[in-house]
């Protein structure tokens, strides 16, 4: 099962936006940026803003692509679409009762993600 996600890196100066995945969901308690999977046919531009303005209450204004993560889970195969998300309007929340945080650029590495994440991580970083 080939699965598209669309994930936002939502920055504000030198901080980034992650939210805590629930234990309920694939990858649960580990840190995520914010996305979720892209619907049939559905772009993964359009994905991340819907995605981001269900779980995050945001309307993304500006965004520019990433990267790409293919990875295979075993149970899963995902391929990612990253966006850099630098402008929008409301501010970011975890509408789903997700927790949230602001960190520091730097502080990223010592908060776990899903093992498709390292090479975000480690770009960011950079
Ligand atoms: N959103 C997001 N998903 C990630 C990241 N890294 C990573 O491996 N994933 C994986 C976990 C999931 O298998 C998949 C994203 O699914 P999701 O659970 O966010 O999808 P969704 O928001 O549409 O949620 P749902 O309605 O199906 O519960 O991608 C990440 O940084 N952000
Ligand atoms: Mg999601």
């Amino acid at each position: 099962m080939l699965v598209r996600v669309a994930a936002g890196i939502i920055v504000r100066d030198d901080l980034v936006f992650i939210a805590l995945r629930k234990s309920s969901q694939h990858q649960g308690g580990l840190w995520e940026f914010p996305g979720g999977k892209c619907e049939p046919m559905e772009s993964p531009e359009t994905a991340l803003q819907r995605e981001l303005k269900e779980e995050c209450g945001i309307a993304v204004t500006e965004y520019s692509f990433f990267k790409t993560i293919a990875h295979d889970y075993g149970d899963k195969q995902v391929e990612l679409c990253f966006y850099k998300v630098t402008k929008f309007d409301g501010e970011p929340v975890g509408s789903e009762g997700q927790q949230t945080a602001w960190v520091p650029v730097s502080d990223l590495p010592s908060y776990d993600f899903p093992e498709a994440n390292k090479e975000i991580v480690a770009d960011l970083i950079k």
